[in-house]
Formats: structure tokens, sequence, C-alpha cells
């Protein structure tokens, strides 16, 4: 049962409490559920979900966030490596965390990322041999629902079809993907096809994207695990309540145990506080995680002193090694209307798109933002593998990904008045620069300051330089000739001078910070151990994207439900 007040909960003690009702909140407290005789509270700073359009029909999800009620609205620090310039960070606040408000795109990254994380952690189970069962856990592949024949899209022998998420093939075909198929073949040696882009063995080429959608609608946590289990009478989801600290509750074996947690709908509003019989799990996502450990004395100890927070234990990792994904768009005008800058420019063609979704779940609403993706990799010989070690997690996995949405798509710049659009977004998917949340004063209400310091290593500049030189070369076959009129203002530069000032111009991010309380085996780096124990307590765990220590090459969402989904396992086997 939900609540949205803490008095009416059936209980303020719970076997499990978990701190995030979103893609891996969800997940636990389904998983743990499953047993009745095991009672769990989820609590969730944001609102249902339920009813919010925005947060259901698919193309509506660059509408949810930033600056709405269901965003927390954060802003990063003056990037240095970016002019300096600021953007908003979006993170969902409702159930269903950022899994609804995410863009949608599903798949797992490489198979080297989970061997990688194994070997990070000394904990084979984290190896892809290991993790790869829990695919079939946790997907549902489900029909495109413009019911196409989905043959060479992917490999259904690769996927799940009996999980809890529903995953499809895009629904809404669109003139340019025979374009991008096309111009896959005529220059299949540096963008060969792939014939499925979530299977983690082969991820380099590009193909159909695959997207948590089924039946033109999202599917979040929410709407699957969580709506799955909410019947369970073992199951209470308290909203509206924003988690301010936790409560050191006792000693055992030497280390403090933090199983209270205090929370509030708001700032000057009366606390309430839960207990766990068994352990307290932090899902609150790579931002709220450490600002919840920091608040309560958790974290590297002379910052925690400045800020009059008392430290209890000292732990320099919390917080530390933010990574995200660089989103950079090079976008080309195009001639025609078929691109779907109409649908979000004129209201009578919105209303259309709309009236077409609520009617039949079909049309463009009904679709996610891109249909076609690829995964690529730096030349072997790419000079700057003379400066560092490839940081790629393996020889399977990707330096840079590029996203084709038929429309604009550039992050806090407006849409112009006139004209029709291609965007080739060229993300950073294995960044070296690494940043910190820090929190800016004691009160948990304050908003972190959150510095990914994007860019300032020479990989980072040379992969981002080159992934543009690549997409020129991608947006230069012939398929696209009868189609793209020139590249959008700084795209027409050439020189590495011009493309870095086009890259410090236009990127922000993907919306995938991992890392600040990352899984690691060493006794004096990580914040988490391979069990997902937080180090040097006892009764806390964190499971959310902030464990894994490195970017994995993907879009978050795949490898964090799969992450939860042996935390599962661990937490019920412990
Ligand atoms: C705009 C956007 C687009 C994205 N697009 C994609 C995409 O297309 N594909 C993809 O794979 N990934 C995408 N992602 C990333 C993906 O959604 C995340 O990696 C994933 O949801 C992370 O899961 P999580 O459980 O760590 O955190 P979240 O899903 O963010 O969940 C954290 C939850 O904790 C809650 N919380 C935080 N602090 C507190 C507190 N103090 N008290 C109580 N509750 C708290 C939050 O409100 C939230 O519900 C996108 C993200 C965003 C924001």
């Amino acid at each position: 049962r939900t609540y949205d007040q803490y008095w009416n909960l059936p209980s303020l003690s719970y076997d499990y409490v978990i701190v995030g009702a979103g893609a891996a909140g969800n997940v636990i407290a389904s998983r743990l559920s499953e047993n009745s005789g095991i009672s769990v509270l989820v609590i969730e700073a944001g609102p249902s979900d339920e009813g919010v359009t925005a947060a259901i029909a698919p193309l509506l999800a660059p509408t949810l966030t930033p600056n709405t009620p269901y965003d927390w609205n954060y802003t990063v620090a003056p990037q240095v490596g970016l002019n300096n310039r600021q953007f908003a960070l979006p993170r969902g606040r409702l159930l269903g965390g950022s899994s609804s408000a995410n863009y949608m795109v599903h798949h797992f990254g490489s198979s080297d990322d989970y061997d990688k994380l194994a070997s990070l952690t000394g904990d084979n189970g984290w190896s892809w041999a290991n993790m790869k069962k829990y695919i079939f856990k946790h997907e549902k592949i489900v029909p495109p629902n413009d019911g196409h024949d989905t043959t060479g899209q992917y490999i259904p022998a690769n996927h799940g079809t009996t999980g809890m998420l529903s995953v499809s093939l895009p629904g809404n075909s669109q003139v340019i993907d025979a374009k991008v198929t096309a111009a896959s073949q005529q220059l299949a040696a540096e963008f060969p096809y792939m014939n499925d882009t979530a299977t983690p063995e082969k991820i380099i080429g590009i193909g159909w994207t695959q997207q948590s959608i089924g039946g033109g609608v999202r599917s979040s946590s929410s709407t699957s695990y969580l709506r799955s289990a909410n019947s369970r009478p073992n199951l209470s989801v308290l909203i509206n309540a924003q988690v301010t600290r936790l409560l050191p509750t006792g000693i055992e074996n030497g280390k403090l145990a933090f199983r209270g947690v205090m929370f509030a709908n708001g700032p000057n509003q009366i606390p309430g506080v839960v207990l766990a019989k068994k352990e307290v799990i932090l899902s609150a996502g790579s931002i709220g995680t450490p600002q919840i450990l920091l608040l309560s004395g958790i974290g590297p100890q002379a910052d925690l002193q400045k800020l009059h927070i008392l430290p209890l234990v000292d732990n320099p990792s919390v917080g530390d090694n933010l990574s995200d994904h660089v989103l950079l768009p090079n976008i080309y005008t195009v001639k025609g209307s078929d691109s779907l800058d109409g649908v979000f420019r004129d209201p009578a063609q919105f209303q259309t798109a709309m009236n077409t979704w609520t009617t039949s779940k079909k049309g463009p609403i009904a679709n996610g933002v891109t249909n076609q993706l690829g995964f690529f990799r730096l030349p072997k010989n790419a000079t700057i593998f003379s400066k560092g070690a490839d940081p790629a997690s393996g020889p399977k996995s990707a330096h840079w990904e590029m996203i084709v949405c038929n429309f604009w798509l550039n992050p806090g710049v407006a849409l112009p008045a006139n004209g029709s659009f291609l965007t080739f977004i060229s993300a950073l998917i294995s960044p070296t620069s690494r940043g910190t949340v820090k929190l800016a004063s004691s009160d948990p209400f304050d908003k972190p300051i959150i510095d990914p310091r994007m860019v300032t290593t020479d990989f980072d500049k040379f992969a981002l330089r080159e992934a543009v030189r690549a997409v020129k070369r991608f947006a230069s076959a012939s398929s696209w000739s009868d189609y793209i009129i020139a590249p959008y203002q700084t795209l027409a530069g050439t020189t590495d001078d011009e493309i870095d000032s086009h890259v410090r111009q236009l990127s922000s991010t993907v919306f995938h910070p991992v890392g600040t309380a990352a899984m690691s085996s060493s006794s004096s780096k990580g914040v988490v151990d391979s069990q997902l124990k937080v180090k040097g307590t006892a009764g806390l765990r964190v499971v959310d994207a902030s464990v894994w220590p490195f970017l994995p090459s993907a879009h978050t969402q795949g490898p964090t439900y799969l992450v939860a989904e042996r935390a599962a396992d661990i937490i019920k086997s412990a």
C-alpha cells in the first residue's frame, strides 16, 4: 500500500527499509517482499507517478524534466572543461525515480563491463557469466506497438520474455530509419550494422534501439516491479517523505549500526523516524545516496567537520569518483517536414499526435527519442593511446556512442522557430574525468554541489573530437545526400580548435551519473564492498547506480537493474 503520511503506516519498524523508489529501490522492494514473512518499507521523497502523463507517454519524457515538480532540479557547478557553463542534471523525483523520467533507451553494457566489475571487487559474482541470467528475470520483450516484423532487428534468444520490465523495439517508423541503415551498409567498415543493440557479448555497431516501453506507454520500475508487488500486505510505500539522515542504533563487532531512518516532507516539517530490524538499503541514486551518507556523518571527516556534522565513519570516497556520460548534440538542418520538430513546435500537430496516442497508444508520442543508435571504438592506432591506457573496460567496450534523433535535441537550447533538424548525438562513453558530490551545508533540503568536471582530461577531449569527426563521416554517406542540408552552426568547424570549441559550447549530460558510492575490494578506497555493505558500518547497504565504480558502455538503467537483481539475491541469502 502507498501512504503519504507516516502516522498512517502500519508500523514504525520493518525488516528492511529501502530509501528511494527508483530503478534499483523498486527491484529490491519487489524481490524482498516476495517472501510474505518479510516486512518491507520503501520511502520516496517524491509523489506517485500514477496519472502523470509526461511520465507515461514516451515522447513526452523530455518535458518531465528539468524544472518541474517531478525533478530534483539540480544544476551542475560551473564546468571548467566546458567554458564554465552550468546546466541541469535531471533526476526523477517520483515513484520509479529516474526510471519514470528517463528516455527509455534500454540495454545492459558490454560483458567486459561486468568482468571488470568482478575484477575490481574480487567477486566473480559480478562477472558476465554470472550476471547474464538476470536479463531473463528482468526483462519481458513485447512486440513493437505498430506490430511490424522485427526479424533481424534483435536476437530473441538473448532476451527475456517473462521478466518484469516491458521492452520493445521502436514502433513508429521514420523516413530517416532507412537512411541510417543504408549509411551503415555504405560505411560498413566503420559503422557496422548490429542485429541486436542489447547483447553484451557484442555491442560495437549500429542497430535498432530497445526501449523500456510496452503497448505505447513507459515501463518503469514503478509500473513493473512495484505495481506487481503493491497488493502484498508485507510491502508499504511512503511517498512525499525525504530522508534527511540515518541514525546510529548501536555497535556491532566494533562497527556503528545505522538502522534508523529520519525523514520529513519538507523544511521545517515535523520529522518521522522508522527502524529496520535487519537492514537499511540506500537506493537514492548517485546524488541522493552520497548526500544522505554525508548528512549521516559517513564521509570525508574534514569536509563533515567544516559543516559541523559529527563524523561517525571516516570515508573519503563518499561522493568522490563521480562520472557521467557527456552528451554532445551534432545537429544538421534537413529538407522536408518529416522530422518530429513540427510535433514539438506546432500546437495543432502536437494535439493530433496526442489524440492518436490517447485513443490508440500509437504514433510518435508512443515512441522514444531514438529509433537507432550505435556504440563505437576509437581506432586501435589512435594517438591518445600512446599517452595513457585505454579507459574502456575491454576490447568489447565502447569509447563513444552515436544516437540518431529525428528532431532538434539540444538540451537547454530552444528549438528554432523554423527549420527541420536531424541530431546525431555523440556521447562520450568511457570518460576519464572524475568529479564530486559534496554537501553545500548541513541542511538536508539544500541542494548538494554536483561537479562532474566533464571533459577535463586529454582523453575525453580527444575522444569527443574524434567522435564528432566520425559523425561527420557518417553524415557524408550518400544515403543522406537528398536529405541533409548543412551542419548547424558550430558543427561546421573542421580543425581541432573549432571542434573543441563546438564541444565546449554544446556538451552537457546524458543523465548517467555513477560512482559516488563505488564498490571496491580495497580497504582504503570505495564506499561499499562487493556485497554492497557500506564499509565501516553495520545494517546498511547501497543498491543503486552509485555503486558502479565506472561507467558501463550503456545507458545506465539496464546496468542498474541488473545490479539490483543480484543485490536482491545477495540480501536474501545474507
Ligand atoms: C532525463 C533522464 C534521461 C535518462 N535516459 C536514460 C535512458 O534513456 N536510458 C537509460 O538506461 N538510462 C537513462 N537515464 C538514467 C537512468 O534512469 C538511471 O541511471 C537510473 O534510473 C538510476 O537508478 P537509481 O536507482 O540509481 O536512481 P533513480 O532511479 O534516480 O532513483 C532514486 C530514487 O531515490 C529518491 N530519493 C533520492 N533522495 C532521496 C531522499 N533523500 N529521500 C527519499 N527518496 C530519495 C529519488 O526521488 C528517486 O525516486 C536517464 C535519466 C534521466 C534523469
